[in-house]
Order: C-alpha cells, then sequence, then structure tokens
C-alpha cells in the first residue's frame, strides 16, 4: 500500500488488513474546522476553500452532494482527480473525460498538497480534502466533517436554504451515521477486501442485516431520519449508489442487488432526483447526471477572473450532476489489483435511476428550495 511516511511517497509503508484477514481503515489526520465564529482560525468565505474530490469515492461523493443541494457551487470551488489509482496515488489528469487540472496549485499529484500543507506528513493521501487557499493547507480530509460545515458553516453562501442538520433531529442524524458506518458504508469495503473467509461472511452478514433493517424502516418515512432529508440520507446515498454497478460483484457483496429491495431502490431513485431542475438548460436529449455535468473547476475560474459561459452561471445542480458511474467503475475494477487482477470493468447492470420513484406519497418532503426542483414535479 502507498502512503506518505515524513513527507516522502513509500510504497510499501503498511498493510490494510490485521492477520486475521479484517480490512482496517487507517485514522484521517488533518481535522481542523472551519467555523461561523469571528475567533476562528478558519471562517466561512467564499472564493477561499477548495474541494479536491474523487467522483469514484464515497467518502469524496458526500461533500459534493452537500455542497450541490446547499447551492455553495459558486462559494466552494473543485478539483476532480483521476479515476484510476495507481502506484502514485491520486494524480490529475485533466485530459480525461469528467476530470480536471489542479486549479490552486497546478499540482500532479495529490501528494504534492499533502506535503504542502504539512512537509513531514506521515499518512494516506486521500480524498475528499478541504483546502485553504489563503493560508496554502488543508483544513481536513474528513468526509463526515467536511460534509457537516458545508451544511452547516456556509449559510451565508449558499444559493438554496437547505438545512441537512435540522434542530430537533440532530441526535438521530448522528446516531444514524454512525449506525450506518460500520456494517454499510465500511462494510462493503471489509467485504471486498477481506483475505479470508470469516472476515467476508461476517461483513456481509453485517451488511445484509443492515439493508434488510433499512429496508423496512423506509416503508413508512420518507428519509432515514423520518420526514426530512439529512447528511444521514447523503451518508447513505453515496454507498447505495454504488452498490449493484461496483459492491455487489467487484467486493462480493451478491446477496442481494439494491434493486431487487422495495423501498431501499425507490429511495436510492428519491434521493438521485433531489435537486435536479427541469427549469435548467441540459444536455439537448435532457439527460442528467455525469452527461450533463460541466467541469466544477470552471466556477473557480471564474473566481479566478476567467470567463465561463452565462448560461452556466445561474445553474444550480442537483444530485444527479454529482455521479458519474464511469468513474465509479473505473476506479474500483481498475484499482485494486488484489481483487480485480485483471482489471476488466464489469458491464453491468442498467440502472435507471431517472425513473418515477413515488417517494413523495410518505410523510415528508425535501426542502422547499429543493422541492421546486425536483425531477418528480
Ligand atoms: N475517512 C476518510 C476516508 C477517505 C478514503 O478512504 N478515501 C479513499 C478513496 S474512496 C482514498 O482516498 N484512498 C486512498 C488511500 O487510501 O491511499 C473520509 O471519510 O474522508
Amino acid at each position: 500500500m502507498n502512503m506518505l511516511v515524513d513527507g516522502e511517497w513509500r510504497t510499501d509503508a503498511y498493510e490494510a488488513n490485521d492477520d486475521d484477514g479484517s480490512f482496517q481503515r487507517q485514522q484521517t489526520t488533518f481535522r481542523d474546522r472551519v467555523r461561523d465564529d469571528p475567533d476562528a482560525e478558519f471562517q466561512p468565505e467564499a472564493g477561499r476553500y477548495h474541494l479536491y474530490v474523487s467522483y469514484a469515492c464515497p467518502w469524496a461523493h458526500r461533500t459534493l452532494v452537500t455542497r450541490a443541494l446547499k447551492g455553495l457551487e459558486d462559494a466552494i470551488s473543485v478539483s476532480v482527480v483521476d479515476p484510476y489509482r495507481g502506484e502514485d496515488g491520486w494524480q490529475f489528469a485533466p485530459e480525461k473525460e469528467g476530470c480536471t487540472r489542479d486549479h490552486v496549485r497546478g499540482a500532479d499529484y495529490l501528494r504534492e498538497l499533502y506535503v504542502e500543507a504539512d512537509p513531514d506528513a506521515t499518512c494516506r493521501v486521500t480524498v475528499p480534502v478541504l483546502w485553504d487557499k489563503r493560508e496554502d493547507t488543508i483544513v481536513n480530509n474528513e468526509s463526515e466533517e467536511i460534509m457537516r460545515m458545508l451544511d452547516t458553516e456556509f449559510d451565508d453562501y449558499a444559493t438554496r436554504d437547505v438545512d441537512l442538520y435540522p434542530e430537533g433531529y440532530r441526535d438521530e442524524v448522528d446516531r444514524i451515521i454512525d449506525e450506518i458506518y460500520e456494517p454499510i458504508n465500511n462494510g462493503v469495503y471489509r467485504a471486498g477486501f477481506a483475505t479470508r473467509q470469516e472476515p467476508y461472511d461476517e461483513a456481509v452478514d453485517n451488511l445484509f442485516a443492515a439493508l434488510d433493517h433499512w429496508d423496512e424502516v423506509l416503508a413508512d418515512q420518507r428519509y432515514l431520519a423520518g420526514d426530512r432529508l439529512t447528511e444521514a440520507d447523503v451518508a447513505m446515498f453515496t454507498t447505495l449508489v454504488r452498490f449493484d454497478n461496483v459492491y455487489h460483484t467487484h467486493f462480493m457483496c451478491n446477496v442481494q442487488y439494491v434493486r431487487e429491495y422495495d423501498n431501499l431502490w425507490p429511495y436510492l431513485r428519491d434521493l438521485y432526483q433531489t435537486g435536479v431542475d427541469d427549469r435548467r438548460e441540459g444536455t439537448p436529449d435532457g439527460r442528467t447526471g455525469s452527461g450533463a455535468r460541466r467541469d466544477p473547476g470552471e466556477r473557480l475560474d471564474e473566481a479566478n477572473g476567467e470567463e465561463r459561459p452565462v448560461s452556466e452561471a445561474t445553474r444550480d445542480s442537483g444530485v444527479a450532476e454529482t455521479v458519474d458511474m464511469d468513474h465509479i467503475k473505473e476506479h474500483y475494477y481498475t484499482t485494486h489489483p488484489d481483487v480485480n487482477p485483471h482489471r476488466i470493468v464489469a458491464r453491468g447492470p442498467d440502472l435507471d435511476f431517472e425513473a418515477p420513484h413515488e417517494r413523495d406519497e410518505l410523510p415528508g418532503s425535501p426542502p422547499a428550495d429543493l422541492a421546486a426542483a425536483s425531477a418528480d414535479d
């Protein structure tokens, strides 16, 4: 496995599995916070912070969904790495479809940013990264915390009135995020990276027990925390949307597809369609998702005084536009040679995320600013 050790890139630094064959996720290192507080070191500002993401990564995807739902595209710029992660770690490949250059530092590899933030860094080089363009440093590289900061600290710069951590729901949101992390969000990795039968069996059993449970819960309520769309849904979404195309096959989570669940599948489509604005100019055939997406760094170019098309300037994006299934599939199937040595990308299944979901008949609705833009309306 590859990581930084004392600021040097090493390709032999640590093993990700315990002796018993269980996958161990490493702790995240940069844990500062942007706070809407005059005494805070990192205060919210438009144009000051930059996100480094991979469209493939479910953790980074949480931050992209939150940015889109809140309408923070003009306030927080984004660079997208190559979905293929090789020996050199995440790298920028602006010539590849859906990828961008490093808009801030012009780096070739993400690890350069880590070393710039801490010349003696000893850590994995992961996405997402929240970068401070003023101090030239990493604020935070833990998705749950970045999601929370974007959600709660940047309201002055958000173009939509959307609160994904509402008063009265906070304990429940925190509880659910915790509860789904181990069996579901991390559980698919525990199954896929297990090197012995027992830890694999345990991960798969726990994963499907948790999915069965939430499928039941979602029979009677629109969202995980009840009638409000929250960060818990964002955390669940980025795992579910990858499930049938990747985790089911590549990580052997093949007891059942998400599309076979009575409630999880319509719930997934509901979330996918949230914030999609059918009044906005899209692709000529009305496609959403990766087909309608553009380089998210364009907004940064504008912040730097470069031009972008006027028609793009007022567009808020929805969840669909944060999903790039090509990047997702390329990343997983080609980046884990231990799991898939020939790097063949599995073809199916072809899912219709835009099919009607009828979840609006259940108690609950998205925030008004998102409901107005819903594709189901
Ligand atoms: N705890 C981190 C985990 C992030 C993470 O593991 N990202 C993966 C991509 S899905 C990564 O960048 N891995 C690179 C590596 O481990 O070297 C978070 O939730 O932000």
